[in-house]
């Protein structure tokens, strides 16, 4: 079976608090947009089997698609083996949330290649186990996120925004981030309220103005280029955001053709190592076939 798992950005990432097992307490909007990996699974003989279209993503126990097969593998004792194709299209440790969307896809592949007959919520259980963006994957949509980002409450959908992707050659690692940030220095966090009315409203505008990411200070302390990118990206679009904990820069417009143009004049600008996509956002996570 094929899986098209979309990637995430969040339209507001706030973080309350720091648990004493050192992972944050975070209240966040999370929305699918219209970029995707494919995915092709069949059952085969024996083992966990990955291929891939990327040169650089691990194939063995370190993906997070290995890692969602063998906790369904263990915990049902499945017979035989699973085989998948990763075509991989979403920028990799870009805070597009591509690992955990893979994870999400394989965790509902099998359940239905071997019947489970599991509910998207007992995946999500499962899928928290492995990585707090996994639950999110699983139901998709627009979504609000709380405590560690796994409890999740179905948000109106998002009117569609147009958007730029810009992924800088840069690997963030969402952990150091974390790691890094200093709440106490923190003097405004980001008004995930408004966003909620204006979502229900359907008041695009209202959405764009309070798109905030409190992750964007700590990832630019450690990364100076990706503030610099986040200014050029501004400077030619209404809203530049940065995706989830970086280095992805996000500039919102009006339309497509205005997402066209921005990409082009982007493409002009920055060296041939950003990968500069044009997306919108999407109301679903997976789509199977
Ligand atoms: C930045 C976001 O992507 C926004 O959606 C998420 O908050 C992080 O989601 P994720 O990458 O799926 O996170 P995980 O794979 O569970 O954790 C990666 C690392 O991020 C840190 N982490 C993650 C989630 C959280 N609420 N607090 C944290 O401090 C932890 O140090 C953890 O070791
Ligand atoms: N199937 C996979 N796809 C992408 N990355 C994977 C996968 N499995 C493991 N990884 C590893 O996970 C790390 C983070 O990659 P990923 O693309 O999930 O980051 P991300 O988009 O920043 O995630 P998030 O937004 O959830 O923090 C990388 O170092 C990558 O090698």
């Amino acid at each position: 079976m094929d899986i098209q798992a979309y990637a995430k950005i969040n339209l507001t990432l706030d973080v309350l608090d720091r648990r004493t097992d050192g992972y944050h307490i975070v209240k966040m909007i999370m929305q699918n947009i219209s970029l995707y990996d494919n995915l092709s699974f069949s059952r085969g003989n024996s083992g966990i089997e990955i291929t891939t279209n990327h040169p650089h993503l691990p194939t063995g126990p370190s993906n997070l698609v290995y890692k969602a097969a063998e906790l369904l593998f263990n915990e049902f004792n499945l017979d035989g083996g699973l085989e998948i194709f990763i075509d991989k299209q979403i920028p990799v440790a870009a805070g597009l949330a591509g690992g955990s969307t893979n994870a999400a896809a394989t965790l509902v592949a099998i359940n239905k290649l071997w019947g489970l007959g599991l509910t998207k919520d007992q995946l999500a259980t499962r899928g928290a186990q492995l990585g707090a963006d996994i639950p999110f994957c699983i139901k998709g949509g627009t979504q609000l996120a709380t405590g560690i980002g796994t409890q999740l409450k179905e948000l109106p959908t998002c009117p569609k925004l147009y958007l730029v992707v810009v992924n800088p050659p840069l690997e963030v690692s969402t952990a150091q981030v974390y790691q890094n940030l200093t709440l106490d220095e923190v003097t405004k966090h980001p008004e995930t309220t408004k966003v909620i009315k204006a979502l229900e409203e359907k008041n695009k505008k209202m959405v764009i103005n309070n798109l905030s990411n409190l992750l964007e200070l700590t990832t630019f302390d450690l990364y100076q280029e990706v503030a610099t990118l986040k200014d050029n990206v501004e400077s030619l679009t209404n809203k530049a955001l940065m995706s989830g904990s970086g280095p992805t820069v996000l500039g919102f417009v009006k339309n497509k053709s205005q997402a066209k143009a921005v990409q082009a004049k982007l493409q002009e600008e920055l060296s041939s190592k950003h990968r500069i996509l044009v997306a919108q956002t999407v109301n679903h996570g997976l789509l199977d076939s």
